[in-house]
């Protein structure tokens, strides 16, 4: 049989992310909900990983020498910032489009991020390995999620760290992921969602404890709509965000 193997990227969520790819960079555009919980979820990830690795997060470039992976990394929302914090980056995406778009802004700013168009299963099967992967906002886009963050959690090395980051399966987060923020809000465009690929915690973190990982940290993610910004807090019943390690 041809195709024996399979895949995790979902043609027809690429086209939806291609389509988008102009506006990656666009802080009112259609990712804006993204640039707007950039520098919490930022916050937490440099936290945790200047705890794990002992570096001092106020120095200038405190991770130089550390190697991240950032799967389902889009334009780059991520893998900028944390190359100024001295991480060598390598941003990976299955849509070919996101990568030339992110190339292209890196490119400008003057960073150098490896930027591949590939699949984290074939990184995995290559025996590659990071000492920090993130997958954020990835998992409810992707075919088959364990084989995904089975991928995902093979390449963290020894010691290294995985950030996740994805929405819960609630009422809730149907009311206000989906319906709130693509019909009423109309933060992101119709469809950009499938309510039914959103991932409990207890699911995430089965699937990274069946890799060997154990899961450190849990929380959520919410919007103050007064202030317009996100924080984290303990409720996990829409946005969440975790990371976990391998010892
Ligand atoms: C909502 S965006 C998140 C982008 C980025 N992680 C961020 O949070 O700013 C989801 C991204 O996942 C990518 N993607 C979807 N399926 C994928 C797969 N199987 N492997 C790698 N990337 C994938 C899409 O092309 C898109 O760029
Ligand atoms: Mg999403």
């Amino acid at each position: 049989m041809a195709n024996a193997t399979p895949s995790t990227a979902l043609p027809e969520e690429l086209a939806k992310f291609e389509a988008m790819a102009d506006s990656w960079w666009d802080p009112e555009g259609k990712f804006k909900p993204l640039h707007q919980f950039n520098p919490e979820r930022l916050r937490f990830i440099v936290r945790q990983a200047a705890a794990r690795f002992g570096r001092d997060e106020t120095a200038d470039r405190p991770f130089e020498g550390l190697r991240l992976l950032d799967v389902g990394c889009g334009g780059g929302l991520l893998c900028e910032p944390l190359a100024r914090l001295g991480f060598s980056v390598t941003g990976l995406d299955a849509a070919e489009k996101n990568i030339r778009i992110a190339s292209l802004h890196a490119e400008k700013m003057g960073l150098a991020i490896d930027y591949r168009c590939d699949l984290v299963e074939k990184l995995a099967e290559r025996g590659e390995q990071f000492d920090v992967v993130l997958t954020m906002e990835v998992v409810e886009h992707v075919d088959n999620v364990d084989l995904f963050l089975a991928a995902c959690s093979h390449i963290v090395a020894p010691g290294g760290l995985l950030f996740g980051a994805t929405m819960n399966r609630t009422l809730k987060s149907l009311a206000m992921a989906k319906i709130g923020a693509e019909y009423i809000l109309r933060w992101l465009p119709r469809g950009t969602h499938d309510w039914r690929k959103f991932l409990k915690p207890s699911e995430f973190v089965g699937s990274l404890r069946a890799s060997g990982l154990v899961v450190d940290t849990l929380k959520g993610m919410s919007f103050n709509p007064i202030a317009g910004t996100w924080s984290l807090t303990d409720d996990l019943s829409v946005n969440y965000l975790l990371s976990a390690s391998r010892n």
